[in-house]
Order: structure tokens, then sequence, then C-alpha cells
């Protein structure tokens, strides 16, 4: 492995993104890749279900509702928490490239405290890609999409195979995911080519 890069400043050479033909449509609900996922899992108890749309160009747009489990300080969201929701927003971007990537640097930037009930919504869009790194930015604005900016991302994400997931990931998990009899499902935990 290379040394990692100190830089979320895309390289020269790098290229802007491309819209993937068979992306979701602008406004398409993207619904969760996996139901245990933290940020966007149907059935994951304390996770964010967020919900993410895909945007115009390279670009998605989600919501996540503030709630008493994801505090920090009393009433307040925790930064944790909210960087998992920038973090997620920006993963999605994987089905507008239709390109399977994991984070490898996430930078936040926290503007305004967020109270617990807040709608966030947020939006990310990719900036550039060079080879197999994908760069990524977002934003999190309080109670509307034009609301006032609470916290901020720019990120780089590494292009993997399939087999990322399943070379790495728990047995148990890996096993019940790749034996659900949903194939669609089958396919969304893993990939964002189904
Ligand atoms: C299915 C759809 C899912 C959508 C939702 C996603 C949810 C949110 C996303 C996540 O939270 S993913 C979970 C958190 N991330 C991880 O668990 C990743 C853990 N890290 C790894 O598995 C590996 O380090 C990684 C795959 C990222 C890179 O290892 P590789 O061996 O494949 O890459 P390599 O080391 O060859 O590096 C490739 C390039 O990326 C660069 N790079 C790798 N890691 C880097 C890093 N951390 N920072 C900066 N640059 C990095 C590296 O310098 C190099 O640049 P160059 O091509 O210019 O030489």
């Amino acid at each position: 492995m290379s040394a990692p890069t100190s830089s979320l400043t895309p390289p020269e050479g790098a290229r802007p993104p491309v819209r993937h033909p068979d992306a979701p449509a602008p406004g398409e609900l993207l619904g969760a890749h996996y139901d245990q996922c933290f940020g966007c899992g149907r059935d994951q108890a304390h996770g964010l279900h967020l919900e993410t749309r895909a945007g115009e160009g390279v670009s998605v747009t989600a919501v996540f509702t503030v709630k008493a489990a994801h505090q920090g300080a009393p009433g307040l969201a925790h930064g944790g928490v909210l960087a998992t929701a920038l973090d997620e927003t920006i993963g999605s971007l994987s089905w507008v490239l239709r390109t399977i990537a994991v984070t490898g640097r996430l930078e936040t930037d926290y503007v305004l405290p967020v109270p617990v009930d807040t709608e966030l919504h947020l939006d990310a869009r990719v900036t550039a890609v060079h080879g197999r790194k994908i760069y990524g930015t977002a934003t999190g604005r309080i109670g509307a999409p034009d609301g006032p900016v609470a916290v901020r991302a720019n990120a780089l994400f590494i292009e993997v195979k399939v087999d990322h997931f399943i070379e790495n990931g728990r047995d148990t998990e890996i096993r019940a995911a790749l034996e659900d009899p949903d194939q669609v499902r089958v396919a969304r935990a893993f990939e964002v080519n189904p």
C-alpha cells in the first residue's frame, strides 16, 4: 500500500464524476442497501433510518430525524452520529456512480448544535474521481433543504470489489445475507448493481 495522502483535495489528473446511465432517476428513493445498516437499515432499532434519494448529476439528498437515542449532550445529537449521517449520505453516492466503495477518510465540520427532533436535510455529491479514489462532499442543514448549515464533511472513498465484504464480514451475517430468499435484497446488501 502506498502512503495515504493527507489531503482530501483531488490530485491533478482527477476527472469529473460520471452519472451511470442506469442510476436511479432524480428524486427516486434509494431504500436501504442492507436492513441491518446503522445508517439506513429498516430493522436496525437504534439506527439513523436515513431516507436517501437520488439527485441530479452525481448527487443525493437524505433526511435524518434526530431521535433521543442519538444524543451526546442532553438534548443534542452526538457528533459521531452526525458523522455517520454524513458518511452514509456520501456512501449512497455509490448508487449513482454504480461503483462499490468504502470510506477511507472522512473530515467533518460541526457548525451548529443539532437538537433532538431536528430534521437534518443532507445533500452530497461526488466532486472528482481518480483511479479507485472517489472524492465526495456533504452538507447537513437544520429543518429544511435551505435551512442553516449545521454540519459539513469531505470524504475520500475507495472503490472495492464485492469480495471486500464477503472476505471481511462476520460469517454469521454474511451467511444470513446470502441465504435471504429475496434475491434483490441479497444483491443490494453487497453491491450497487442488482
Ligand atoms: C453497497 C453500498 C453501500 C453504501 C453505504 C455505505 C455506508 C457508509 C460507508 C462506510 O462507512 S464503509 C465502512 C468504513 N470503511 C472501511 O471499513 C474501510 C476500511 N479500510 C479498508 O478496507 C482499506 O483500507 C481500503 C479498502 C479503504 C483501502 O485498501 P486497499 O488495499 O484496497 O487500497 P490501497 O491501499 O491499494 O490504496 C488505494 C489508493 O487509495 C489510497 N488510500 C487508501 N486508503 C486511504 C486512506 N485511508 N486515506 C487516504 N488515501 C487512501 C491509497 O493511498 C491509494 O492511492 P494511490 O492509488 O494514489 O496510490
